[in-house]
């Protein structure tokens, strides 16, 4: 079975909010970009905005699907749907009691990620 995830790149004058996944998660101790599994019968977009108030305090006014990937971990396998965030109301902050963090772009790499956003960091480095 694939888990259908929705994930933001939450961007903000060349910054992204970047979360920790606690310990006792799926990929615990990694860094990840907010969000959650999409449920049945729901768009990506809209378990995206779901996802964001849920964990992040956010709404979100504008967002665009930014990389679409499917990855096999050895426990389960996941098709995350990236988008980006360009527009939001509310501070974002560990809403869950997540350590959070705003990071440069370039300073992305610093930061351990779940193997299958390796992509997605490197296009953002390329962009
Ligand atoms: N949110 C998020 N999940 C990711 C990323 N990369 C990645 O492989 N994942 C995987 O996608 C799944 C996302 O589920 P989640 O744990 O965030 O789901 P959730 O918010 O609904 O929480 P839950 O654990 O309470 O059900 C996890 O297996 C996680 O390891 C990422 O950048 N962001
Ligand atoms: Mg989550």
């Amino acid at each position: 079975m694939v888990i259908r995830v929705a994930a933001g790149i939450i961007m903000r004058d060349e910054q992204v909010f970047i979360a920790l996944r606690s310990q006792d998660k799926h990929q615990g101790g990694c860094w990840e970009f907010p969000g959650g599994k999409v449920e049945l019968d729901e768009e990506p977009r809209a378990a995206l905005v779901r996802e964001l108030e849920e964990e992040c305090g956010i709404q979100v006014n504008v967002s665009s699907p930014f990389q679409l990937i499917r990855h096999d971990y050895s426990d389960k396998s996941v098709e995350l749907h990236f988008f980006k965030v360009t527009d939001f109301d509310g501070e974002p902050h560990g809403k869950e009691g997540q350590e959070v963090a705003w990071v440069s772009l370039k300073d992305l790499t610093s930061y351990t990620f779940p193997e299958a956003n390796v992509p997605i960091v490197k296009a953002l480095l390329a962009a």
